[in-house]
């Protein structure tokens, strides 16, 4: 069963047709990457799948549920969740609280009626940051962590949502070349361990060959190639469009 069906998505913002009749799925657990060049579409899809923008066509699924009309909350509260920015409070707070404030969050929505102290969350919040790699950071004021560990306990903070797809757009952006790939390589084995399926957005190339289990490539607007790492590099429309933007699609690229 597919997790989550595109069909036919299209929206235009003025004269531009930003994403143009692209289709395609996700299977439950897979690691799916969506590249492009700049101004491809990759974040006008991304905001249409969550919500924040109504296609002007086509029709999104996720698990029999069509999404088309639904609020962000309301595909969140369906098991999609996303990276956010750290909110504004993030800073003025421990990095365990933040996690328990997004279990907080997460369990108003199920249990409203017998709200559970925040205290109560302390060792989920806690198993949470150990999957990411962060617990003996749990204590620490939040604004003295280093970028990549803030990145990683947005991860724990969108994972408090238990969702089945986790969307990340530009989940490495302002890393280093190390950073990104430890964060990409825990996401896959968080995929793998909690089996969820997740689409995301990267512009190192490296980093998408190594660790997607599929990819696909938009070009202004258009699905150009779907497929594994191989097929992807050796596919000459997909060569074309990055020639010249400085990334290597070339055969003889493969590692
Ligand atoms: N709110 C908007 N208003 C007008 N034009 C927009 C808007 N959002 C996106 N666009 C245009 O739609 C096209 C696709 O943009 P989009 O941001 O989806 O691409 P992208 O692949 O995410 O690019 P990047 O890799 O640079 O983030 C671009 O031409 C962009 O200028």
């Amino acid at each position: 069963m597919s997790d989550l069906s595109i069909r036919q998505l299209s929206k235009s913002f003025g004269g531009v047709r930003a994403v143009n009749d692209v289709s395609f799925e996700i299977k439950r657990g897979e690691f799916l990457a969506l590249i492009g060049p700049n101004g491809a579409g990759k974040s006008t899809c991304f905001n249409m799948i969550n919500g924040q923008l109504p296609p002007d066509a086509g029709e999104i699924w996720f698990e029999g549920n069509k999404l088309n009309g639904r609020k962000p909350r309301d595909i969140w509260r369906l098991g999609i969740g996303r990276t956010f920015q750290v909110a504004a409070t993030f800073n003025s707070m421990t990095v365990v609280e933040n996690v328990q404030m997004a279990l907080l969050s997460h369990a108003n929505q199920i249990y409203r009626l017998w709200q559970p102290a925040r205290a109560q969350h302390r060792e989920r919040a806690l198993e949470l940051l150990a999957q990411v790699g962060m617990q003996d950071a749990a204590d620490r004021p939040s604004r003295e962590l280093a970028y990549g560990d803030v990145k990683r306990v947005e991860l724990a903070i969108a994972l408090a949502n238990d969702p089945r797809l986790l969307l990340m757009d530009e989940p490495t952006a302002g890393m280093a070349p190390k950073e990104r790939n430890d964060l990409i390589a825990l996401v896959k084995r968080l995929v793998i361990e909690r089996g969820i399926s997740v689409l995301f957005t990267e512009h190192s190339m490296d980093v998408v060959f190594a660790f997607a289990d599929r990819i696909i490539v938009l070009a202004r607007g258009k699905l150009i190639a779907d497929g594994d790492a191989r097929s992807i590099r050796d596919n000459p429309q997909v060569q074309e469009v990055y020639f010249g933007t400085g990334k290597t699609f070339r055969a003889e690229a493969r590692a």
